[in-house]
């Protein structure tokens, strides 16, 4: 039995974060969330004010530097959040995190969360931990949702399920294999 970590990817609002809090406890690992994890380093700042302070390059440069330090832990779950393959350029604009694909790809199972483009629509979150991604999100998940599919060893379709179901479908799935 190889004590290989779980990284948990899809867009916001998938319910990556409460899920995997599920899925680590069932396993008995450890949970590490990339977002609070870099809040706390960050002292504390919600991610819309480091969003806000350093633009999404500099949170999106967070988000690397902290994946490169727990992407090779040993058996850990780790919740990353929905712009976890995501890099911006210079304009600004979104394009796939070979970098962080890649750490994805070397040290993790990288399990997507799957909904359907009009089931996230409907559940956009708006809080205040969670900055506006763009006016038009259906054109963001549209560029985004071939990026998980890429990178993804597992596709976790939640379409008409709850959570309890889609953990109990990881578990026999990785039985042997976690
Ligand atoms: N299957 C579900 N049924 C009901 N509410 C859910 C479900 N999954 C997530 N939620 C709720 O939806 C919101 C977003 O879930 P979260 O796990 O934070 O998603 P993500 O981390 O993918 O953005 C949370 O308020 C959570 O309580
Ligand atoms: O999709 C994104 O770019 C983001 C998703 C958020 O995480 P969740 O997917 O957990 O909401 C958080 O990392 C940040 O607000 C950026
Ligand atoms: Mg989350």
């Amino acid at each position: 039995m190889t004590l290989r970590n779980f990284a948990f990817i899809g867009p916001r609002g998938a319910g990556k974060s409460r899920l995997s809090r599920k899925f680590a406890k069932r396993l008995d690992r450890l949970l590490l969330s990339t977002d609070t994890l870099i809040s706390y380093e960050a002292g504390g700042l919600p991610i819309r004010d480091i969003v806000a302070a350093e633009g999404w390059a500099g949170f999106r440069e967070r988000e690397y530097r902290l994946l490169e330090k727990v992407a090779g832990m040993p058996a850990v779950v780790i919740d990353c959040g929905g712009g976890i393959l995501v890099d911006v350029d210079a304009d600004g604009s979104e394009y796939f995190s070979e970098r962080k694909a890649a750490l994805l790809r070397e040290k993790c199972t990288t399990i997507y969360l799957k909904r359907s483009v009009q089931w996230l629509l409907s559940r956009e979150l708006d809080s205040s931990h969670r900055p506006t991604l763009a006016a038009d999100y259906e054109a963001v998940l549209r560029r985004r949702l071939p990026w998980y599919e890429k990178a993804a060893d597992y596709v976790l379709d939640l379409s008409g399920r709850d959570v309890n179901e889609g953990i109990e479908e990881l578990l026999f799935h990785f039985r042997d294999k976690s």
